[in-house]
């Protein structure tokens, strides 16, 4: 049986804001994918870090070249997509922001317009079936592929904002922090910014990046990934602080991922207590679900146990990351729904 603590954090209506698409691949997908693709021989210790396992950030960045050699067809994405929508809605998650890199044609062999609409087609298909979960998409900027390859997703991610009836709302910008520099993608993102698109980057992700991070954060970004060393504790500084706090602009915080990845040394020392003591807008996000074997249930515990938080308390920032969503039109809906679903999980 279900302990009584798993089954709230899993009831727990939750907003998941930060979810790599092709990090969050379920064991089960994995196998799919295998199964298919027998002659790579991937296994699944090579696709995912394990409870007590610890990686470098270079080794985590080797398992996405695994897993993208596994999703590398249309029919791979729109089944990868699917599956992980179909996971967070049973976790509990009532909504969802994913995000995905569309890649060079050649590797997929499909164009990275196809791309982004093969995934939008997962959106409307699950939509379309009943699944009890509302999806958003970030189109994903990889900082490794430079400025001109930047400024190309912007205007995909424009063309799409204005034809998929607001299901894409904003850019990501991601991929390996310590591989070239923000101020080359700067207007790139100023004009993502200018054209509507919500703004989401990945920011003081690892040590030494606070030059960058003040460039970026004068934009302003409308949340940031991580964050890990903004604060003046780790090596960040006060300005950076203020000008997090100034904007009030929310921070997307992934446990399991930072750990395993050896940003943040223990659980007890993450960064979440820093802003969440300071009142400042705090999400806990999964990052990559696949490779970090979680979900948002569990982050949500491994957050409450750690930093001894109760389940009212929890229930509190669930409710409080609706506001940090990039849907403002579902934002009164989502909110009507953990009314309606507040009685049910405190009677448990
Ligand atoms: C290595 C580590 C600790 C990972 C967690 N932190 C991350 N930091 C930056 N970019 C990321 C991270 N996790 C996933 N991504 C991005 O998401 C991609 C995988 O999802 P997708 O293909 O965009 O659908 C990766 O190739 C990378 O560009
Ligand atoms: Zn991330």
């Amino acid at each position: 049986m279900e302990k009584e603590a798993d089954l709230f954090y899993r009831q727990l209506p939750k907003v998941e804001l930060h979810a790599h698409l092709n990090g969050s691949v379920s064991l089960s997908t994995i196998e799919k994918l295998v199964a298919r693709k027998p002659h790579l021989n991937i296994e699944h210790g090579m696709t995912a870090i394990r409870s007590g396992q610890r990686r470098t950030l270079d080794e985590c960045f080797q398992v996405f070249k695994v897993i993208h050699q596994l999703v590398d067809t249309e029919e791979d994405i729109l089944m990868v997509a699917k599956d992980v929508i179909r996971e967070f809605a049973a976790d509990g998650v009532k909504y969802l922001e994913l995000r995905s890199t569309p890649r060079k044609e050649k590797t997929t062999g499909m164009t990275k317009r196809r791309y982004v609409e093969t995934v939008i087609e997962a959106i409307r298909q699950c939509k379309n079936e009943g699944v009890d979960i509302e999806v958003r998409f970030l189109v994903a900027v990889d900082r490794r592929n430079g400025a001109e390859v930047a400024m190309e997703t912007v205007k995909l991610a424009e063309d799409f904002m204005l034809s998929t009836d607001g299901l894409v709302v904003g850019l990501d910008l991601s991929g390996d922090p310590t591989v070239g520099h923000g101020r080359d993608l700067l207007p790139a993102l100023q004009k993502a910014k200018n054209c509507g698109l919500k703004l989401s980057l990945h920011l003081s992700e690892v040590p030494s990046q606070a030059d960058e991070s003040e460039l970026l954060l004068n934009i302003p970004p409308d949340r940031i990934g991580h964050g890990t060393f903004l604060h003046p504790e780790v090596g960040g500084s006060q300005s950076l602080v203020d000008k997090v706090r100034k904007h009030n602009t929310p921070l997307e915080l992934c446990l399991t991922s930072n750990v395993k990845g050896q940003t943040v040394s223990s659980y007890s020392q993450h960064h979440f207590l820093y802003w969440y003591q300071m009142g400042h807008p705090s999400v806990i996000c999964t990052d990559d679900k696949g490779v970090f074997c979680t979900d948002l249930s569990k982050e949500y515990q491994l957050a409450a146990s750690t930093f001894n938080l109760s389940q009212e308390d929890m229930w509190t920032l669930s409710q409080k990351a609706i506001d940090c969503t990039f849907a403002p039109d579902l934002k009164q809906q989502l909110h009507q729904k953990w009314l309606e679903l507040r009685p049910t999980l405190f009677q448990l």
